[in-house]
């Protein structure tokens, strides 16, 4: 049992209509406690027939829900921020029994999370529209803003509680209802956020959970005509794959998808600072965020004095269970996630790269985070999203090398980098081809700044003014006088 304030939180089965039910075949997916690989919940593995029904469900919802008053939807989102922040502690303990992820790291997760909702629960009374000057005098013409409609979200595992509410919070803050497939690696901290969704009183039907075989669930959810739009959060190559299921209903979509993020330090950084965004950029989630910097760029003449300061930082981390006090790196996910970093750690050094620290692999599902020096850009890591604990050290001389080399893949989703210089920030600000840029800073992810991608890194935006945008679609209208 985990240590809960309110129990009740821990969920095995799907939300369907207003009420927790599992698979009518009985069948189950276990969760497991990647620290310890203890089995901690098994979930319904939902039929594709199941999942039908959910849509049908969601449908018979969504003109209740659309034709309730922003007023009123704004104040059920409220009510739920309200219910998030008042059971932080188990939300966290939940999300870190099944991620992962350092407790105080889960409960940060959990406050960001939470920020969705109360930002969306604002933004749900300021959609406005628009009155145009007709061409003829004996017309008027307005535009407005409606919710898309029945609207589903399949989520990843490295955020389970974020990635839920930077979704369904603009979706019901339109008018839409929403279906959530999450991750069946960490189903656990959705479910919760579900049952503090009913508390909060969104209408059965509204906000429904499904759990099962994704790519059953997935292809339900995309063959639909009902489900007008999908939000997805995941690898690229799922992106595409799911784009591709869509084409056939014309399907709107948003898709957070993979990154390979540069991170670059000029001569003239304030060393120590670069240091210290470099550690959250790289190994916040133990390098399991899109976001994360896969790629370091240091000018020659700082070189090794980063490689150092980096590599003393990097040494004193403190691997461990997410639940115990002072862990600052939690295990990986799951086995292919440190064979993907142990690979590109074998590749680098095969190919004249030098490992400076870490990358020994520890009990179970727990690496020490590593930093490579010498890095060229033949290696695998270059092109690769290690998505993992490990910081890859590239030398350059010039401004124009770091940002080639910085734009020289195909995603497009975050880049960081660190110079005094005002001119040069604004160059490098402006040449970097990426959706979100983090200039002196390590941490640019907040619920008022519009989060996406360019290139293959995805569509849309999630979050600030824009994100509610994802939900609505535009009318307009031509009256006679
Ligand atoms: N841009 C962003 O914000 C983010 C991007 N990512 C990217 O995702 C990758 C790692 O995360 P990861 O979760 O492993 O990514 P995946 O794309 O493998 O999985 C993401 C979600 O998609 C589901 N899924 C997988 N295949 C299908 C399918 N055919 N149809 C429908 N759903 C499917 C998974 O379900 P299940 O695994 O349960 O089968 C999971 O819930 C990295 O590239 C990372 O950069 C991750 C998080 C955020
Ligand atoms: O899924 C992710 O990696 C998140 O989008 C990263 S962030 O929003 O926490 O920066």
């Amino acid at each position: 049992m985990l240590p809960l304030k309110d129990p009740s939180l821990l969920i095995d089965k799907c939300l369907v209509n207003g009420k927790w039910v599992g698979a009518q075949s009985g069948k189950t997916v276990d969760v497991t406690n990647p620290a310890t690989g203890d089995v901690i919940a098994r979930i319904p593995s939902m039929s594709a027939q199941e999942v039908e029904d959910v849509i049908g469900h969601a449908n018979a919802a969504f003109r209740p829900w659309a034709r309730r008053s922003a007023k009123e939807r704004s104040a059920i989102l409220r009510k739920w921020f309200d219910l998030m922040t008042e059971n932080a502690d188990d939300l966290a303990v939940i999300l870190t029994s099944e991620q992962g992820k350092p407790l105080a790291e889960a409960r940060g997760e959990i406050v960001y999370a939470a920020s969705f909702v109360e930002w969306f629960a604002e933004e749900a009374k300021r959609v406005y529209g628009d009155t145009i000057p007709a061409p003829q005098a004996d017309k008027r013409i307005t535009v407005i803003r409606q919710p898309v409609g029945v609207t589903a979200a399949i989520t990843p595992w490295n955020f389970p509680a974020a990635m839920i509410t930077r979704k369904a919070a603009p979706a019901l803050a339109a008018g839409c209802t929403m279906i959530v497939r999450p991750a069946d690696l960490t189903p656990l901290t959705a479910l919760a956020l579900g049952v503090l969704a009913e508390r909060a009183g969104v209408p059965a039907g509204v906000l429904q959970f499904v759990t099962g075989s994704s790519r059953v669930i997935g292809k339900v959810l995309t063959d639909s005509d009902v489900v007008r739009k999908l939000s997805f959060t995941g690898s690229t190559e799922v992106g595409r794959v799911l784009m591709e299921q869509s084409a056939a209903t014309i399907k709107r979509l948003s898709l957070e998808l993979g990154g390979n993020a540069p991170f670059i330090v000029f001569d003239d950084a304030d060393l120590d600072a670069a240091v210290e965004g470099a550690m959250i950029a790289k190994f916040r989630n133990a390098g399991q965020t899109c976001v994360c910097a896969n790629r370091i760029f240091v000018q020659r003449g700082v070189y090794d004095a980063f490689a150092d300061k980096l590599a003393a930082r990097v040494s004193a981390l403190k691997v461990g269970n997410g639940m115990e006090l002072g862990t600052e790196i939690g295990p990986m996910i799951e086995e292919k996630g440190i064979e993907k970093v142990l690979a590109h750690i074998d590749d680098a050094i095969s190919k004249g790269a030098e490992l400076k620290v870490g990358g020994k692999r520890l009990d179970g599902l727990m690496l020490q985070p590593a930093v490579l020096t010498g890095v060229t850009t033949d290696m695998t890591v270059t092109q690769e999203e290690t998505f993992g604990p490990l910081a890859p050290l590239y030398a350059f001389d010039t401004e124009e090398e770091a940002v080639a080399m910085a734009n020289d893949t195909i995603f497009g989703l975050a880049a960081y980098f660190y110079t005094k210089d005002h001119a040069r920030a604004v160059r490098v600000s402006e040449d970097l081809e990426y959706g979100m840029v983090g200039h002196n800073t390590g941490l640019i992810s907040n619920e008022m700044s519009p989060f996406g991608g360019v290139k293959q890194s995805g569509l849309g935006r999630e979050g600030s003014k824009y994100g509610i945008e994802e939900y609505l679609e535009m009318k307009y209208i031509c009256s006679a006088v």
